[in-house]
């Protein structure tokens, strides 16, 4: 069964249980999500993943083996049916942008545009301003930056009003600071306009910054699907926590309900006493126990018991440092990241805690 990502009121975009097959190879698997006006909803997942596949059958220049798109409850593509690429009012905008070399900023703009020449202008006018290029209007494409020029594309393809917009990697060509501003001033616009906007990414941080909602794909399917602020502190499993940030493992068993580990016991309830299982933490909810260097904390509710490691390596990363640890109790590796520049020096030995509610239990390996 398919889990229906779908949500009320009335969403712009709706997405059924879609699925491509290449031969007998399942590339998209049983796809489904709803976007509302003015929301951005990002298909993030590894290279491979079906997300390029599932954007163009949303976008009819690719036909789905099953399953149904319905843009404001309209069907534009079903069993027996498909709107031409042409009719959907569907925007495009992938990282390969071309503008047309030949025309100026506002033709290019203005290309493809219906209407009286004085209202195309409006259109161009507002649409330039709105991405702060009016001045450019006369100029030709060569005259201008990459990010100036990904601001024409982006009035270029919000000029017809599409009521939906499909983003491929639109912003993997731009250096990073610029990448930043750009990416905040296309939302604020896509907002602006009402516009539905599916962005597809394999970039964990631009999903997390971008969408309201988030896909997370694998192998053809969704597997999770929720906000930023779910997908990141609830992840439905290992790779799922492992796709946004390093993770640390630390192993045990289950013996009625509970696993012991050097960190204290673990409540693992629906694990067979036997059961390996894995508890699962990021770098920054480890905790050092900077004060008392050769005698351990008290265990604490919160943070469970301290076990000792030795620093192996210490990185600093400008915001905040990466230790790395080696465990004293099995040799393992933890690494935790420390929001300052404190670096301890390697060979130093120093007690660590997890937070216990930023722990998530999954079956071993
Ligand atoms: N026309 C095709 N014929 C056969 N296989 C295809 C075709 N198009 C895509 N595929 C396969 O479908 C799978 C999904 O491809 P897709 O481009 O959707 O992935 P993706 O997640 O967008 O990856 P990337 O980020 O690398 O673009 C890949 O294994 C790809 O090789």
């Amino acid at each position: 069964m398919s889990q229906d990502h779908t949500q009320s009121p009335q969403p712009r975009l709706e997405v059924r249980n879609l699925t491509r097959r290449f031969g007998d190879r399942e590339v998209v698997r049983d796809v489904s999500f709803s976007v509302a006006p003015g929301q951005v909803t990002c298909l993030l997942g590894p290279s491979g993943c079906g997300k390029s596949t599932t954007l163009r059958m949303i976008a009819g220049v690719d036909r789905q083996s099953s399953g149904e798109v319905y843009v404001d409850g309209e069907m534009i593509c079903g069993p027996n049916f498909s709107l031409p690429p042409e009719k959907r009012r569907i925007g495009l905008m992938f990282q390969d942008f071309a503008l047309f070399p030949h025309l100026s900023v506002a033709d290019n703009v203005s290309f493809g545009l219906e209407g009286s020449k004085a209202e195309k202008r409006a259109r161009v006018a507002e649409l330039l301003e709105k991405v702060g290029l009016s001045w450019a209007m006369d100029d030709f494409p060569h005259m201008l930056s990459g990010g100036e020029q990904q601001r024409v594309a982006l009035a270029r393809a919000l000029a017809p009003r599409p009521r939906i917009m499909l983003m491929d990697e639109p912003f993997s060509g731009l250096d990073n600071r610029l990448r930043d501003d750009i990416r905040d001033e296309t939302l604020a616009l896509l907002k602006d306009e009402g516009t539905a906007v599916v962005l597809v990414t394999h970039e964990p941080e631009e999903a997390l910054r971008m969408g309201q909602e988030i896909a997370l794909m694998r192998d053809g399917s969704i597997v999770q699907f929720g906000t930023p602020y779910n997908i990141y502190n609830a992840p439905v499993d290992r790779e799922a926590m492992a796709f946004f940030s390093d993770i640390n493992v630390i192993s045990g068993t289950s013996q009625g309900a509970l696993t012991d580990t050097p960190f204290g016991q673990f409540l693992t309830p629906g694990y067979e006493d036997g059961a390996r299982v894995d508890i699962v933490i990021r770098p920054q909810h480890l905790h050092l126990d900077f004060d008392r260097a050769g005698k351990g904390p008290e265990p604490t509710a919160s943070h469970g018991q301290a076990a000792a490691g030795v620093v192996v390596r210490a990185r600093f990363m400008g915001k905040e440092s990466l230790v790395e640890f080696r465990m004293e109790h099995d040799g393992s590796i933890l690494k935790a990241t420390v929001p300052n520049v404190f670096l301890p020096p390697e060979g130093t030995r120093q007690w660590l805690t997890l937070r216990r509610n930023r722990c998530f239990v999954f079956p071993a390996k």
